[in-house]
């Protein structure tokens, strides 16, 4: 089996998980990020595996830069295409909205699997970590491996309590009223007026104006270095944010001093406990 798993990451859930499998499979590893300078992606591979984190459920789903990877994708129509997406709460339809992008570059998602990780968007300290990520190494990642090695149509979906919860939040999205109410409140994160007509996608890109330093800051660099999408400069000594964000939390979390502050005052500090500051760097 000829294997590249891409993934993104940006607390180093997904990239541990991503890595994982690359190593027990034996397949190449490669940030998303890296590769989205090209107009076309194609690969000699035959099984493709795609990781990321689930993103605002019920709206994108999606982090918008996967997105964009999978409109770059050619040639993927006799391709094995499996995805895996970490997630705090529940992936919901994430693995369908992703199996309809692939459709749309000629491709079909084959199997999908959701891993519940650590909630990097709360600011109250998840007590469970220890617990998912033996879960994930214990559990999930031989039971991945095997469908991936067996070729076949898996699909995860949430457990029935949470499902249902997602379902009606998914929902509840759809027909509107909720949708308006969180894109009112990211434009208001966003510092954007309620009543602009911005679209979602460009609503999450602005939400880094809501990001700040504290006299903590050095003005190291790291969260410069940290984020993979390259949207954050350096000026006199301080970050300035670019206003193409992921919202991935990168800086936030990986800021040696936790200086940085914004999307809802976050706290600094999470990453996954396999992943450390170089092996962002060296991705990004
Ligand atoms: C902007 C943002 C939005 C998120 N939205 C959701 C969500 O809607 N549902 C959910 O279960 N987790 C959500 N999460 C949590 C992440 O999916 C989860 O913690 C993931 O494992 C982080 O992966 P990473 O460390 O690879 O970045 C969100 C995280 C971020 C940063």
């Amino acid at each position: 089996m000829n294997l590249e798993i891409y993934y993104f990451s940006g607390t180093g859930n997904s990239l541990a998980v991503a890595r994982d499998i690359a190593e027990k499979m034996g397949g190449d590893l490669i940030s998303i990020p890296s590769v989205m300078d090209k107009k076309s992606i194609t690969t000699d591979a035959d099984v493709i595996g795609i990781v990321f984190p689930v993103y605002y459920l019920g709206t994108v789903n999606i982090p918008l830069v996967v997105q964009r990877f999978v409109m770059k994708l050619d040639g993927i129509s006799t391709k094995y295409i499996f995805a895996v997406c970490t997630f705090g709460g529940g992936a919901g339809s994430t693995l369908a909205i992703l199996d309809e992008m692939i459709k749309a570059r000629g491709g079909r998602l084959a199997s999908g699997f959701g891993v519940q990780m650590p909630q990097n968007a709360f600011r109250k300290p998840f007590e469970n970590k220890t617990k998912l990520y033996s879960n994930w190494k214990e559990k999930k990642l031989d039971f991945i491996c095997e469908h991936v090695k067996a070729k076949d149509g898996w699909f995860d979906t949430d457990g029935l309590f949470i499902g249902l919860v997602v379902a009606i939040i998914e929902r509840m999205m759809k027909v509107g009223f909720l949708n308006r109410s969180s894109l009112r409140s990211m434009k208001k994160t966003a510092r954007l007026q309620e009543d602009s007509d911005f679209t979602l996608d460009e609503v999450i890109r602005f939400m880094d104006r809501s990001y700040s330093t504290d006299e903590n800051c050095t003005g190291c660099g790291t969260c410069s270095k940290v984020c993979q999408v390259r949207n954050i400069e350096i000026v006199d000594n301080k970050p300035a944010w670019q206003h193409h964000c992921e919202n991935c939390l990168a800086c936030i979390k990986w800021c040696p001093q936790s200086a940085i502050h914004g999307y809802g005052k976050l706290p600094g500090g999470y990453h996954h406990p396999d992943v450390d500051i170089l092996d962002m760097l060296r991705e990004s």
